[in-house]
């Protein structure tokens, strides 16, 4: 009989959670496997979520020229001219290129990879199916085996015009017009994408709002943008009838709850996901799971089974790349006390990929309305900046600062607009190291540059308690 291999971890999943546990248990000199399914690394971080739709994104803006206009006055009208080849050839050198980053990574560190799928036999055992039957023994095993799209009974998914956030990603054919179901974080970022394509969207969603999270300004500020790129957004609607022709020339028909019809060539379900727990045997070895086919864990990222964790979107929210390669770093630490990285930080950003982009980290307006904290509020406006100036960022891109009136210190901050993603990242040392509106005025940024927007919104916040304002942020000259 082939003698089983002794691991001190066996990670299953190779996305941001898998890879990042892995490589910090190897580099501490532990011996470690990883167990991937499919032939390519990364899972839905660098093969079919993260990094594929900002990288189309980035495409529909070169394509579009959308943030040229302001500058040349260009206009390339090329969305619907433009071959499903250009747009999607990006995503692919992108994707390819970080799945060989990923296993160069692994392999580096020293990681044992095993192709398969993997499946608990007892808490110390995993099965592997593949072109080989396995049986690996661990110490430790990190359950990062990510979500997959949820799939309602009455959508009927064909992969080519009807799509989850999977299948959008190998269209053969580009559309003129296209409904999102879902006005979540997928939905709107590639409602974005297709509107700024020059493609006819609709967004159906079941709420009032987009974004629920966003503080209610910059979900507003969003919808206005999307309005003028043509984007159309049926709230508190839901699509409750479903037609597909046989002949791909002809339309899908949508029935709405509205009692609207909608006639599009495109559908992408973009309504929620599940945890990727089954075939994994998580019920067969005790392992507790919750809703939506999530893992249930502790602080520690260790599940009702000591020597057992879970990280990623398989334990549910923030369900992001960015939070996930935390949490399977952390895991490691409560594993093998390397004693270095104990907690996720209780403050980290929010970036939404929009066009345009949206990011925020700390509190609302509505929350800081909710828990009766005395604030203010500061506005700084793009257009009203040299760099926004000179970028040809004439729309209504702009940063808001919420900060406590008494103290000044910066608790929120709201940014819609061109590089808000990157942004944000000095609002969030800001608030996490609780500076004051005075500390930010004290600060020379290089000029002309976007940081000018936190400047000029300070200033704007003090203005405002003072009751002093020369101009209104923003104001049109
Ligand atoms: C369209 C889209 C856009 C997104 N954009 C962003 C963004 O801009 N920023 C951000 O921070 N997050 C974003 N996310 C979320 C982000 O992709 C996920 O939070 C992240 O990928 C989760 O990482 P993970 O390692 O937990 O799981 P995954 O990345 O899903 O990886 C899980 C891996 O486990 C493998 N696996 C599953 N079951 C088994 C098994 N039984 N045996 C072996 N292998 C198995 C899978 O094949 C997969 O490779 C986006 C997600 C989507 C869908
Ligand atoms: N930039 C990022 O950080 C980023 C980007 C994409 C995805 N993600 C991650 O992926 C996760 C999943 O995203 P998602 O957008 O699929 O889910 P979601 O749960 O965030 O959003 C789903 C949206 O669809 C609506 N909805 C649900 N059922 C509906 C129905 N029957 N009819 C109409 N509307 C309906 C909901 O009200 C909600 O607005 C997110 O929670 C996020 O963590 C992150």
């Amino acid at each position: 009989m082939q003698s089983v291999k002794k691991y001190d971890l066996v990670v299953i999943g190779s996305g941001p959670a898998g890879e990042k546990a892995a490589v910090k248990a190897a580099y501490f000199g532990y011996k470690v496997a990883l167990i991937e399914k499919e032939h390519k690394f990364g899972g839905a971080g660098v093969q079919t979520g993260t990094l594929p739709s900002k990288t189309l994104k980035e495409t529909a803006l070169y394509l579009s020229g959308i943030y040229q206009k302001g500058v040349f006055g260009v206009d390339k009208e090329i969305g619907r001219a433009t071959g499903v080849h250009d747009f999607l050839y990006r995503k692919n050198v992108v994707t390819n290129h970080m799945n060989k980053i990923v296993k160069y990574n692994l392999e580096k560190h020293g990681v044992d990879l095993y192709e398969g799928f993997a499946s608990f036999i007892d808490k110390h055992h995993l099965k592997i199916s593949g072109d080989l039957e396995q049986t690996i023994e661990s110490k430790y095993t990190l359950i990062a085996t990510g979500s997959y799209p949820y799939h309602p009974e009455y959508i009927p998914f064909d992969h080519k015009r009807v799509l989850d956030s999977d299948s959008i990603l190998s269209i053969t054919k580009f559309p003129k017009s296209i409904c999102v179901l879902g006005a979540g974080v997928i939905g709107c970022e590639y409602a974005t994408i297709f509107g700024a394509m020059g493609v006819k969207t609709y967004i159906v969603n079941d709420r009032d709002k987009i974004l629920g999270f966003l503080d209610s300004k910059i979900s507003e500020g969003l919808v206005d943008q999307m309005k003028k790129n043509d984007i159309k957004i049926l709230f508190n609607n839901s699509v409750i009838d479903f037609e597909l022709p046989d002949d791909d020339d002809k339309p899908l028909r949508l029935g709405l709850k509205s009692g609207e019809t909608l006639n599009v060539d495109m559908f992408l379900f973009a309504a929620g996901r599940s945890g990727q727990i089954k075939g994994l045997n998580c019920e067969g070895i005790g392992v507790k799971t919750g809703n939506r086919e999530t893992v249930v864990v502790n602080e520690k990222f260790q599940t009702n089974i000591p020597n057992i964790f879970a990280v990623g979107d398989v334990i549910g929210f923030p369900a992001l790349a960015s939070t996930s390669m935390e949490q399977g770093r952390i895991a490691v630490t409560h594993m093998f006390n390397t004693a270095d990285l104990e907690s996720l930080a209780d403050i980290f950003p929010y970036g939404i990929y929009t066009v345009p982009e949206v990011s925020m980290v700390g509190i609302t307006e509505e929350q800081a309305i909710e828990t009766k904290i005395d604030y203010g509020v500061g506005y700084s406006y793009y257009r009203d900046t040299a760099r926004g100036m000179i970028m040809g960022d004439t729309d209504s891109g702009y940063l808001k600062l919420i900060f406590e009136k008494k103290t000044k210190i910066v608790l929120g901050v709201h940014i819609i607009g061109h590089f808000a993603t990157e942004l944000i990242h000095y609002g969030m040392q800001l608030v996490r190291e609780q500076k004051t509106l005075d500390h930010l005025i004290a600060t020379v940024f290089n000029y002309p540059t976007l940081h000018d927007l936190y400047k000029y919104a300070s200033y704007d916040g003090l203005g405002n308690i003072a009751g002093k304002k020369v101009k209104k942020a923003g104001e049109l000259i």
